[in-house]
């Protein structure tokens, strides 16, 4: 709707005027106790927050479009608005309404974006919330990223050199809510697409003239009070500098605010930490699931036993950001061992923890203004618990934590002026009052002192009066125009003494004022405006001192962060059996009895079935793993990645031991994918991302390559994956450590001509048609997939997997596979079975040649499939696993002794009764009762 302005309500023209200076926001326009929305604005939030939309005269014929929320509540709408990507600028009554004549001065307070919202549900406890803004010079990319809650804001650059992929791997680690691109960013690149698509990201253009070189400097120069950018050490980093100022011109556009919490940029070298492609950082389910999205079965998930928000933020950051550096990774373990080993002293840390509120949330809060009394008291309960904590750390010897104990400021000025002067319960609401503790300030405790002595200090002036002046009736009395009087009759008039002043003459009596009536006047009136308003000012100057002393709450909170993240690191070795692993720069990767973190916890420690690994740059270069499908061979490869990862960053590992040389980058190529918004098919994908790595990857490096070239046919595909191998064989150019799976057999012929090569496979046992997973890996090599019989587990219709059947006999020309036969065995041993439940018995023929992958129409448990000469069923059909278990059953020692036992015994010559005992013995086994023969797993 166009709307005139001449013709509209100057109110509405205020309102229009805001709107057109703010054209892309939702402008909550406040009056009185409600925000309004007028116009399209009005249209569209009562169409996203479903509130009712009305109208209001605006001068024009037509009534204007609107609706509202009360401003107690508005918070709560503006983060819904800001979530559904909206921009909100709140505008404020800027003078008070009830003293002003005509139209009250209004104003844009703040705009509220994704980046810099404070609250509400897309803030998260432990995850930041990061703005970034990316420019790009002749050179470089500068990358400045600002998490406004917490006040941490960092800066990079990226050489032009790296490519683009380097760029959205970095900014990958922080997914941004919001970013700011330069113009030729934005229109050039795909990246705004890529950020949207990636990380829901609000993309903004950032306008040419923000990015006029001097004024950025001097904009940098004034906001850090400093000379020149040496004393942020961006002196020689241009990019940086544009990044930086661009990035704080939009926070100060939005917040109109003093961003006195941003008061140190820390400037980071990307080569500093473990590059991690984004692809490797969803494969590895790092902070989230692949396919869910969810941090339950997500490696942060495992590891995180923070106690504070803070904690929980860092963590996340050290799995974003492994190190690369031997010392600071051995500095992390050390601490993370110290703290495992002294149970007292890690249980004191964790209980001290415990108490401990967001304190850089607070501190953002304190910052913008815009705490209230209880963030205070939070902050003080916070602090309260800081010299409990330096304490603890007095004994401790690891380099980390004896640096922390060192550093350590314990903040008791900051605790003693919030505790002698905020009480302990204060209000939410700072005008409320009765927030300062009594005692704090004199004039308070005396306009409380008013408030509730008021009215015996009159009487007791009048007492006083009437025994001085001898006059019997005087009485103190009140009305609005003279305040507090003394009000003596004509017949008295004469017992009047000189220092009552006369106000009022009546006809019957006199009215007087005294200098003490008036003094305690003063006090009694306006007590409570008086007292609110002097609480405020008093709140003020308590969190305005707080608010100097930002840096200091700023490093003692990330102190805490740290702490913690090494607390939980601790925690989780402790309680996941994990080992501390050695780090050295060597070339070896060697890792004995190692687990995948997440997956034992799924299926539990026991039934996990642990595996080495052995890399070197000579000759275990890649090592190249054939096995069935389900066998276990992505499970294997994710967990090699993920316990070099977990052990540069300062955590002990799934492992009976582990040694790691230090590894500059993690590549995987796992599983399909495809990007079919950016018109990409998943082998486009996936040769994408096959080329990046082998572009990128080093010496140093590890790559996981999971059945390279099977999105395409089959010649072409395995042509691919054996030019890969043979490029990345270290006698050819690459060198990279390679776990390399395929279902191509023919593969396994390259261990003959390159000799940094190994073929391994995994482990299944072979019980005519049916397959057990042990999932083991063993030196050599297997030439079959077994991937109908995962078919058959994944459902597919008998006719199919019968056609299937028959035609890879044909291709193998196997006519030995007879299906029919192998159908007719299973589906009478099935019969049988049912029989003999019923009959409590074992008939001979339960010895019959049936095979275990009976393609029977239900799929059936492997933990029904025992017998090396017939099918023999160990569970009621009611307690078969179902298919999507199998597997996990199907690897444990427990099924390995049960196969063997079944294999020792010679079942053919064994009475029924015989039969029976056995498999009652097997059956409470795999229960998990009377399990005698159990072994431990390893
Ligand atoms: N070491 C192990 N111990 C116990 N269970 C395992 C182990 N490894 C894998 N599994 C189980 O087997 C299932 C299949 O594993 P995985 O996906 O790694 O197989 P795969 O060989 O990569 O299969 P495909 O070739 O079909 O992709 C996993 O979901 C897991 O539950």
């Amino acid at each position: 709707m166009s709307v005139n302005k001449l013709n509209v309500t100057p109110m509405m023209r205020q309102y229009l005027d805001i709107k057109d200076e703010n054209p892309d926001c939702v402008i909550f326009f406040r009056m009185g106790d409600f925000y309004e929305m007028f116009f399209e604005d009005a249209v569209t939030v009562s169409r996203e927050l479903e509130i009712t939309l009305t109208g209001r005269d605006c001068g024009l014929s037509e009534r204007a479009p609107m609706c509202g929320v009360p401003f107690h509540a508005a918070d709560n709408y503006v983060a819904r608005l800001v979530e559904k990507g909206f921009k909100v600028a709140i505008c404020e009554q800027l003078e008070d309404p009830s003293t002003t004549k005509g139209l009250v001065k209004r104003g844009v307070v703040r705009i509220v974006t994704p980046g810099t919202i404070l609250e509400g549900s897309t803030i998260q406890e432990g995850k930041n919330n990061y703005i970034t803004s990316l420019v790009r010079t002749e050179d470089h990319y500068g990358l400045s990223l600002c998490d406004v809650t917490t006040g941490e804001w960092l800066v990079t650059e990226v050489s032009i050199d790296q490519g683009d992929h380097k760029l959205m791997d970095e900014l990958a680690k922080f997914a941004p809510v919001e970013c700011l691109l330069d113009h030729r960013v934005y229109t050039d690149t795909k990246l705004p697409t890529h950020l949207k698509d990636r990380f829901n990201a609000l993309v903004e253009e950032i306008p040419d003239h923000v990015l006029d070189y001097d004024l950025c400097e001097k904009l940098l120069l004034n906001h850090f009070h400093i000379l020149g950018l040496d004393g942020i050490g961006l002196s020689n980093h241009p990019a940086c500098v544009l990044a930086c100022s661009s990035l704080l011109n939009y926070l100060k556009e939005t917040q109109k605010n003093e961003l006195s919490h941003l008061g140190q940029i820390t400037f980071y070298n990307v080569n500093e930490f473990m590059l991690l492609d984004s692809a490797t950082r969803r494969n590895l389910e790092l902070t989230e699931t692949l396919r869910e999205k969810k941090r339950k079965g997500s490696l942060l998930h495992v590891l995180d036993h923070t106690q504070t928000a803070m904690g929980a933020r860092y963590l996340r950051k050290c799995v974003e950001q492994p190190l690369i550096h031997q010392e600071a990774i051995n500095a992390r373990l050390s601490a993370t061992e110290e703290l495992k080993e002294s149970l007292f002293l890690r249980d004191d840390i964790k209980a001290s923890l415990s108490a401990i509120y967001d304190m850089e949330r607070l501190v953002g809060r304190i910052a913008y203004g815009t705490c209230n009394a209880k963030d205070l008291i939070a902050l003080k309960e916070s602090l309260r618990v800081l010299p409990e904590l330096h304490g603890h750390l007095e004994t401790t010897t690891s380099h980390a934590l004896r640096a922390m104990y060192n550093s350590f400021d314990d903040l008791s000025d900051l605790f003693e002026r919030i505790d002698v002067s905020i009480i302990d319960e204060p209000p939410i609401s700072l005008r409320e009052g009765g927030l300062i503790k009594g005692g704090y300030n004199q004039e308070i405790d005396e306009l409380r002192d008013v408030k509730t002595h008021g009215t015996n200090w009159l009487r007791d002036v009048e007492t006083k009066e009437k025994e001085q002046t001898g006059i019997k009736n005087l009485k103190i009395k009140y009305n609005k125009v003279f305040g507090y009087f003394l009000e003596v009759t004509q017949s008295y008039n004469h017992l009047v003494p000189d220092y009552f002043i006369r106000k009022q003459t009546l006809s019957n009596c006199e009215r007087y004022i005294t200098e003490e009536l008036k003094t305690i006047e003063e006090k009694i009136l306006g007590a409570d405006e008086k007292l609110q308003a002097l609480e405020y000012k008093l709140f003020t100057e308590i969190r305005d001192f707080i608010a100097e002393h930002m840096d200091r709450l700023l490093r003692m909170s990330r102190l805490v962060a740290e702490l913690d993240m090494l607390t939980s690191l601790a925690i989780a070795a402790e309680v996941n059996g994990y080992v501390k692993p050695l780090i050295d720069e060597s070339d070896t990767l060697n890792i004995v009895g190692g687990r995948h973190p997440v997956v034992e916890k799924i299926i539990g420690q026991h039934q996990f079935i642990a595996n080495d690994v052995y890399l070197n740059e000579t000759d275990h270069q890649i090592n190249l793993i054939t096995g069935p499908n389900m066998a276990g061979k992505s499970t294997f490869m994710r967990q090699t990645a993920l316990i070099v990862l977990m052990a540069q960053m300062g955590s002990f590992v799934p492992a009976e031991s582990a040694h790691i040389g230090v590894v500059d980058r993690i590549f995987t190529r796992v599983g399909a994918s495809d990007d079919l918004a950016s018109g990409q098919s998943t082998f486009m994908v996936e040769m994408m991302e096959v080329s990046n790595i082998l572009h990128h990857a080093t010496k140093k490096s590890l790559l996981i390559l999971d059945e390279i070239g099977r999105g395409t046919s089959t010649i072409d595909g395995l042509s691919i994956a054996w030019a890969i191998i043979e490029h990345i064989a270290n006698h050819n150019k690459l060198g990279a450590k390679t776990l390399f799976a395929t279902h191509y057999h023919e593969l396994t012929e390259l261990e003959k001509t390159i000799p940094s090569l190994r073929n391994y496979c995994v482990q299944v046992k072979e019980m005519g048609e049916t397959i057990i997973f042990l999932h083991k890996i063993v030196p050599g090599s297997v030439d079959h997939s077994y991937g109908i019989q995962v078919a058959h587990l994944a459902g597919l219709p008998k006719e199919v997997l019968d056609r299937a059947h028959a035609i890879m006999a044909e291709i193998e020309g196997e006519s030995s596979r007879d299906l029919r036969a192998v159908v007719e065995t299973s589906s009478k041993a099935v019969e049988e079975h049912k029989l003999q439940t019923e009959q409590n018995t074992v008939p001979a023929s339960a010895h019959v040649e049936a095979s275990q992958a009976s393609l029977t129409a239900e799929p059936i448990s492997l933990a029904q499939t025992v017998s090396p000469s017939g099918q023999v069923s160990l569970l009621e059909p009611a307690q078969a696993t179902p298919p999507a278990q199998m597997s996990l059953l199907g690897g444990s020692d427990l099924h390995v002794e049960i196969i063997d036992a079944l294999e020792d015994a010679d079942l053919m010559n064994m009475t029924p009764f015989e039969a029976m005992q056995l498999l009652f013995e097997l059956k409470n086994q795999l229960n998990g009762k009377g399990s005698k023969k159990k072994k431990s797993r390893r």
